[in-house]
């Protein structure tokens, strides 16, 4: 699985963790910043950027990480096509690729232990759509909205 991932200073231990631990693993890890700590950072650049690129390859993932993961998210979110869910627990990662087919994951660095969060990212990406018609339903709902924008 190819999966984009950018945190900024606040999510940058946890990013760096799950580079390390998504390569393991076997996936195509792209890392689209912050490239080293800097604790004046924003995360705006960097979450649009792994956004840009999950948008661009249909079928990746992408993981953004700050301390909260709310703004990450909204950032995320402004590239159009792509539905990113704030995912602070495993089921409601895996909900957000069950029922809202969310292509990005964002994350608290802040909220969770290196272990619990690596349990959510992994619960995210492990997590088909399931493709049902209600929920395909109001996801086509969302994109017909967007494109009439
Ligand atoms: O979670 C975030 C945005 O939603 C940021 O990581 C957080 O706001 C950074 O805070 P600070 O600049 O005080 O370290």
């Amino acid at each position: 699985m190819r999966i984009h991932i950018a945190a900024d200073h606040a999510g940058f231990e946890l990013k760096q963790h799950l580079k390390a631990h998504f390569d393991a693993a076997g996936h195509d890890v792209v890392d689209h910043g912050a490239e080293e700590y800097d604790a004046q950072d924003d995360y705006p650049a960097f979450c649009i950027s792994a956004a840009e690129g999950v948008r661009d390859e249909p079928g990746s993932l992408g993981i953004v990480i700050g301390g909260s993961g709310n703004g990450e998210q909204l950032a995320a979110n402004r590239v159009t096509g792509i539905r990113a869910a704030l995912i602070w627990s495993e089921e409601t990662a895996r909900l957000a690729r069950q029922h809202n087919d969310a292509q990005v994951g964002s994350i608290g660095g802040r909220m969770h232990s290196l272990e619990d969060a690596t349990a959510i990212a992994d619960a995210f990406v492990a997590e088909p759509f399931s493709g049902d018609a209600r929920h395909q339903r109001r996801i086509d709902a969302m994109t017909s909205y967007e494109k009439r924008r």
